[in-house]
């Protein structure tokens, strides 16, 4: 046995580029994308991403050199997925919804030599390209071109996207990487809790997350995959990989639009699609929402979602998977693994079991809450808090030119701490309570600002709901609900807003702990968000804060 060791023929890197090779052979003439009156099949997909990979390198793309895209998920944001990695260079994909000033930031700090920009967003490229310090070599822009989009430029391009397709090589060798631990992505946090981070993920970390997630979603083949969920939101969560491993097809759309989007499902027979909690509430909450005429799987994570919200979902013929995991883990790691014996609960039952987070996934290693002080793991009763850690081979290589955050993160006893407070219950599963930044403690007592909103959410009156900290002198911080009311409430009326703050305070202390009862609501039109579509809690904070003590008020 000790002869027997690591040779060439079982040592090549892996990487998810391999599947779209595979695709083209085994199911070349099935269709890869659509996208308006766009399509194309798996032979095309793999042929032209093969030619752009080609024309990038003659552009001076090298191992290692950053590409951005600032592009929704149109069928060129899927075929940069493959076609940039396969130069060698790391995959930057830009979150549309920044502004000028941050893009100019990222573009700098990954050092990007080339950007793929869609036609809709280059007024914002142009400006951000503008804000480079004076002496700093702006990158060279490609323009995604489209013709559902009117904007005309003045700006002279040197290449437009489908140029450099059509002058590629189609029999280039693509770049294989050296090491499987190559960098293949680089992608920037949401920027919920602090300044986004660079995440850099290698082909080895993409390899393990796109499998784990197809095997743990139980992916068929050939399903038809609507991309609901950024590209730009951590790599899509793998699943633009995913469905080349699958031979899916990518239903491509430029906007999430309710109508449109259930327009696609029933045009198209989608199987599959993925979002945060807000995608499933629109789809729930819109006027008149009309059941599906065949199941559609969900994937929803990157937020916990309110089991209001995964009842009102499931209604309407949804099937719905929960999922946790965050970028520096490459995309679900963790999931709500159904049991059989669940479905004979009530549908109520069943939604509060599928709000919790879950067990790790088959591809992590370990799955842990413990004491962020001693990293010792906490009682596995569903009431002690702790920290939840994770190791596995898709965790991050590490935050690009921040070791000393990285280490913050990545600790010595070799986990990833999260940030993310939880429970672990007696069957072993996971419960997410909060962050560790929106812990409130009210009176010495944590109250986890998860578990007031999802009572909140059980309103029926309750579209969106955020509890966080307002500084009190006595208690030290009390919960305040943000909430935004079915039909809204009319601008000025206070008289309607102090009915809705009234109902929610009661409805609240019937159910809750006095202590974590909201003792303050405020009604908004609509909740801030974040580039993701995660409710900013960072800004109501502020709202909170600024509206200042309750106790010294009454006084
Ligand atoms: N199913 C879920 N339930 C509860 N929270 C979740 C779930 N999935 C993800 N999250 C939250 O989202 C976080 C990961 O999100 P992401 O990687 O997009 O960046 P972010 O944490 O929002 O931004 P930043 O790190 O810049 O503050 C997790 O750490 C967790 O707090």
């Amino acid at each position: 046995m000790d002869l027997l060791k690591p040779n060439p023929a079982n040592s090549c890197p892996l990487t998810p580029l391999t599947f779209l090779e595979r695709a083209a052979t085994v199911c070349g003439e099935s269709t890869s994308i659509i996208y308006n009156t766009t399509a194309y099949t798996w032979s095309q997909t793999n042929r032209r991403c093969l030619q752009l990979a080609s024309s990038i390198t003659s552009l001076g793309i090298n191992r290692g050199h950053v590409v951005s895209v600032v592009a929704p998920n149109i069928p060129a944001m899927y075929e940069l997925h493959f076609a940039v990695p396969m130069t060698g260079a790391v995959l930057n994909t830009i979150n549309t919804r920044l502004d000028a000033r941050m893009i100019s930031v990222l573009l700098r700090h990954s050092e990007t030599k080339l950007v793929f920009v869609d036609k809709l967003f280059l007024p914002l490229l142009v400006q951000a390209t503008t804000l480079f310090p004076m002496g700093t070599q702006p990158p060279t822009l490609v323009l995604i071109t489209d013709d559902e989009v009117s904007s005309s430029t003045t700006v002279n391009f040197h290449h437009t996207y489908e140029d450099l397709v059509k002058k590629g090589n189609p029999d280039f060798t693509w770049v294989r990487p050296e090491s499987e631990w190559d960098p293949m992505t680089l992608n920037y946090t949401s920027g919920t809790t602090s300044s986004p981070k660079g995440v850099v993920h290698s082909h080895r970390s993409i390899f393990i997350i796109t499998l784990d997630s197809l095997i743990d979603w139980s992916v068929q083949k050939h399903p038809v995959y609507l991309w609901t969920l950024p590209m730009f939101h951590s790599n899509g969560w793998s699943f633009s990989w995913g469905m080349a491993a699958v031979g899916g097809t990518n239903i491509c759309l430029r906007k999430f639009d309710v109508s449109l989007v259930c327009d696609l499902i029933g045009r198209y027979n989608v199987t599959y699609m993925c979002g945060a909690p807000v995608v499933l509430n629109m789809l729930s909450s819109s006027p008149n929402p009309k059941p599906l005429k065949n199941p559609v799987q969900f994937l929803t994570g990157g937020a916990p979602p309110p089991a209001a919200v995964l009842l009102r979902t499931e209604s309407l013929g949804f099937v719905v998977s929960h999922g946790y995991g965050l970028t520096e883990a490459a995309g679900v790691v963790v999931s709500c693994a159904w049991k059989p014996n669940w479905n004979d609960l009530t549908a109520l039952e069943r939604a509060t079991l599928k709000a919790r987070q879950g067990v790790r996934t088959i591809g992590m290693t370990e799955v842990d809450v413990v004491d962020t002080h001693s990293g010792k793991r906490v009682k596995r009763d569903g009431l002690t808090l702790g920290e939840v850690v994770l190791k596995g081979g898709c965790v991050m290589l590490g935050y690009l030119k921040d070791p000393e955050t990285t280490s913050q993160c990545v600790k010595s006893d070799g986990r990833l701490y999260t940030g993310d407070v939880g429970v672990i219950h007696s069957d072993g599963y996971l419960e997410i309570k909060d962050r560790l930044k929106d812990v409130i403690i009210s009176g010495g007592e944590n109250v986890c600002s998860v578990e007031v909103e999802s009572v909140v959410y059980m309103n029926a009156a309750v579209v969106e709901a955020a509890v966080v900290a307002r500084p009190d002198e006595f208690w030290g911080e009390t919960p305040c609900a943000f909430v935004s009311v079915k039909g809204g409430v009319t601008n000025g009326r206070d008289d309607q807003e102090k009915v809705v703050e009234k109902e929610i305070v009661e409805f609240c202390r019937e159910r809750l702990p006095h202590y974590m009862v909201p003792k303050t609501v405020v009604v908004m039109e609509e909740l801030p968000k974040t580039s993701t579509g995660k409710i900013q809690k960072v800004m109501l904070r502020e709202i909170a804060k600024s509206m200042g003590s309750i106790s010294v008020n009454a006084m």
